[in-house]
C-alpha cells in the first residue's frame, strides 16, 4: 500500500548552459518555473557561457570527461561568469516575474560546502566534489519557509576562504537528495532537447521511462553518451537516496509539468 507524504513539495530544477545560452529559451523557462506551484530551488550551469568567455580573454578551456580543468585564471573566469554575470541576470528575471529569488553560490550562508577534488592521474585544480554532509538542508528551508526562491550557481567554497568549481548537475542532485529528507523531492533537469532521445538527432524519438536495467542497455549500444552519462549517474543516485521522482526534459516544455501533461523522460528505479 502507498504510504501518503504529509511532506511539502519541493521542485529542485537545473538548467544547463545551451538554455542560458539562449535569451529567448531562457525568458521562458524562467516564465514557466514561476508558474510552477510550490516550493523551488534553481540551479543553473554556464559551461558554454564561461568557455566563450575565457576565449575572449585569451584563456584555453580544458576539459575532461565534461569536467572543467580549473586553474586559477579559469576559476576567476567561472566566478565571475556563474557567480556574478549568469546569476544575477536571472535573479533580475525571475524578479520581473514576481518569483523573489535570491542569487547564491554555495558560499553564501555556508549553504554548499565541497572538497576539493583530490589530484590523482589528473589535477583538475579547483574543482570542488560533494559528499553527504556538504549541503545544509535546514538553513536552505528556512529560506524556502521565509518565501524566498534560492537560485544556486555551480560555485561551491572548502570553508577555508577556496571558491570551488562544481558541475552545476551534481549539485542538483546533492540538494535535492539532502532537501528530500524535509520535502517531498522531485528532480528536474531542463536541457535543450525533449528527454532521451533513442536517436538524439531526432527530437520525436523521446524514451518515457528508462531504469537501471535499460540505462545500462542504452549505454552499451551508446545511445546515451557525453554529458548525458554524468547527469543520468547523478539522477539515478538521487532516486536510489530519498528523492522521489527525476525527470529530463525541455526547458521551454516545463509548462507542461504544471498542466498535468506528460513531459520529458522519467527515470525510475
Ligand atoms: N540519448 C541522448 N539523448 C539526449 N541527449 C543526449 C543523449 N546522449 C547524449 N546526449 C547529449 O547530452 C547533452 C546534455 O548533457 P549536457 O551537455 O551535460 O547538458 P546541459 O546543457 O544540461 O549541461 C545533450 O546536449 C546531448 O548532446
Ligand atoms: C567542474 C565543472 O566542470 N564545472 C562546470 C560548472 C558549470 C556547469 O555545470 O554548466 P553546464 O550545466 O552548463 O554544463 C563547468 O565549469 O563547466
Amino acid at each position: 500500500m502507498d504510504t501518503v507524504s504529509n511532506k511539502k513539495k519541493l521542485h529542485v530544477i537545473k538548467i544547463g548552459g545551451n538554455v542560458i545560452d539562449n535569451s529567448e529559451n531562457l525568458y521562458h523557462f524562467l516564465k514557466d518555473f514561476t508558474a510552477l506551484q510550490g516550493y523551488k530551488v534553481l540551479v543553473h550551469g554556464g559551461g558554454k557561457v564561461a568557455t566563450q568567455m575565457a576565449e575572449q580573454l585569451g584563456i584555453e578551456s580544458k576539459m575532461i570527461d565534461g569536467r572543467r580543468i580549473t586553474d586559477i585564471e579559469t576559476l576567476r573566469v567561472v566566478t565571475m561568469v556563474y557567480g556574478g554575470l549568469i546569476n544575477k541576470n536571472i535573479v533580475a528575471q525571475l524578479q520581473r516575474f514576481g518569483t523573489n529569488a535570491i542569487g547564491l553560490t554555495g558560499a553564501d550562508g555556508n549553504f554548499i560546502k565541497a572538497v576539493k577534488r583530490p589530484v590523482k592521474t589528473i589535477d583538475y585544480g579547483f574543482v570542488g566534489d560533494l559528499n553527504d554532509d556538504s549541503v545544509d538542508a535546514s538553513a536552505i528551508s528556512r529560506l524556502l519557509a521565509a518565501g524566498f526562491t534560492p537560485v544556486f550557481s555551480a560555485l561551491t567554497h572548502d570553508g577555508d576562504g577556496q571558491l570551488l568549481n562544481t558541475n552545476a548537475d551534481t549539485i542538483a542532485s546533492a540538494l535535492a537528495v539532502a532537501l528530500a529528507d524535509i520535502y517531498e523531492t522531485t528532480l528536474i533537469y531542463c536541457f535543450e532537447k525533449k528527454g532521451v532521445l533513442q536517436d538524439i538527432n531526432d527530437d520525436e524519438s523521446l524514451i518515457r521511462d528508462i531504469n537501471p536495467k535499460r540505462y545500462e542497455e542504452l549505454k552499451k549500444q551508446q545511445i546515451i553518451h557525453s554529458g548525458m552519462l554524468p547527469k543520468l549517474d547523478n539522477a539515478f543516485k538521487a532516486i536510489s537516496c530519498g528523492v522521489k521522482a527525476v525527470v529530463i526534459g525541455k526547458s521551454d516544455e516545463l509548462g507542461s509539468l504544471q498542466q498535468g501533461q506528460p513531459f520529458g523522460t522519467t527515470l525510475s528505479n
